[in-house]
């Protein structure tokens, strides 16, 4: 079985690599950096090392690279013969994978007629949905048509912490212990993937908003609180007293829209935000703030981990989300200059103010509640 799997970064080589490696996939990789690229066809297999006390060591064999922007042919080629396709290239590359997916697919529809699942593994809502639309703006009407009965694009919602890290080895990926790849099963074709750690669902949108609104809700507020407080890692920010206190009151906010909403146990989910605020605090992980608070533009959309739930909040709660607040002001306040989006960002609130910010990023109109409120608390 082959599996085409875009972007062999750290989810892609710690985590989705690895267990379609276990369930028996040959994975191919597909990236634009050369010398990873290289490294895995020299070797044909890395090392994934878990960041816990032991340090248990597995190697993923059989794998292989193939470069897009120098190859793309030899990637359009695997796609016509895949099992699986799977992405991890973060969500503002979906629409350039696009192009040689579509390909990929195009060729496969003049021979093989088995069907394929592709699956975005990126930490947004609808992945998958907006990778098959941009897919679909590339084929003609007959090739849309036979693409519905041939291909699937489920949905899904992944979870592992990966920091970003230097090692001598460059293949070599420290990784947490803890994952959760839960995939939309209602979007399948042909038979289900057999992938010991994917859980399949008939209902998506529990589980990703669940898992956005919790651990990345969590983890964005406190990459902006600490990079604000001088601090270098979420562990870091995570022991300072006055960020955990924000940070455990956004989670009870984000926590009673997903009890509200999704009738969920509120034992059992306190008991997953505790889970989460341990795996930030995991000491054998040193994870940047920079790394998390990272695109604060996309961080900061209407459907994200920062706004929606702030939102839903607001709306749905009819109350006033205080801590979330402090988390929103803090991502506007990110002014880190090597983040091509929080200069961005920071130019805009320099030209046009907070409101424009608000508007132009958030989505949120003047008239929204949430306005006053996030303003009042930057000043
Ligand atoms: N790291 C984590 O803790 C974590 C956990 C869950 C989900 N995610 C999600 O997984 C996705 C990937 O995150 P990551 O942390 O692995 O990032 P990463 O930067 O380590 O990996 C992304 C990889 O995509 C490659 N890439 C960029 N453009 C490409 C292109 N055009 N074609 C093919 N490959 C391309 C990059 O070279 C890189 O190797 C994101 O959506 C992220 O939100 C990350
Ligand atoms: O990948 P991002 O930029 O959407 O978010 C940064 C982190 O919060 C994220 O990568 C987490 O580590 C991950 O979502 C844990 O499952």
């Amino acid at each position: 079985m082959l599996a085409v799997h875009f972007g062999a970064g750290n989810i892609g080589r710690g985590f989705i690599g690895k267990l379609l490696h276990d369930a028996g996939y040959k994975v191919c990789f597909v990236d634009v950096n050369t010398e990873i690229v290289d490294l895995l066809n020299q070797r044909n297999e890395y090392r994934v090392v878990l960041a816990s006390e032991n340090q248990e060591e597995v190697v993923v064999k059989d794998v292989f690279a193939i470069n897009s922007i120098t190859n793309a042919e030899d990637v359009i080629d695997h796609i016509a013969e895949a099992d699986l396709v799977t992405t991890a290239v973060g969500p503002n590359i979906l629409p350039i994978i696009a192009d040689v997916l579509a390909k990929g697919l195009q060729k496969r529809l003049q021979g093989s007629k088995k069907p394929l699942n592709i699956i975005a593994c990126e930490n947004m809502i609808g992945g998958t949905t907006l990778l098959k639309e941009k897919v679909y703006e590339k084929l003609s009407d007959v090739e849309k048509i036979v693409s519905d009965q041939s291909f699937g694009f489920p949905d899904a919602a992944v979870d592992r912490i990966v920091p970003n890290q230097v090692n001598e080895d460059k293949l070599m990926v420290a990784v947490e212990p803890f994952y959760e790849w839960v995939v939309d099963q209602s979007k399948i074709v042909g038979e289900i993937p057999k992938i010991e750690g994917i859980t399949f669902v008939d209902d998506l949108e529990p589980f990703i908003e669940r898992k956005l609104f919790t651990v990345n809700t969590g983890h964005a507020i406190t990459a902006y609180l600490g990079y604000q407080a001088g601090l270098e890692t979420i562990k870091e920010a995570m022991d300072n007293e006055e960020v955990r206190s924000i940070v455990e009151g956004a989670l009870k906010e984000s926590g009673s829209v997903l009890i509200e909403k999704y009738q969920f146990d509120a034992d059992a989910h306190m008991a997953y935000i505790d889970k989460i605020i341990k795996r930030f605090l995991n000491p054998f992980i040193s994870d940047e703030v920079t790394r998390v608070g990272r695109s604060p533009i996309r961080k900061l959309g209407p459907t994200d981990r920062l706004i929606s739930p702030a939102k839903q909040f607001s709306e749905l709660l009819g109350k006033e989300p205080l801590y979330l607040v402090k988390g929103i002001a803090a991502a506007l306040r990110y002014d880190y200059e090597k983040d091509e989006e929080a200069v961005q960002i920071q130019e805009t609130i320099k030209q046009g103010g907070y409101e424009q910010a608000l508007r132009d990023y958030c989505k949120l109109e003047k008239d929204h509640p949430l306005v006053g409120q996030i303003i009042k608390e930057l000043n």
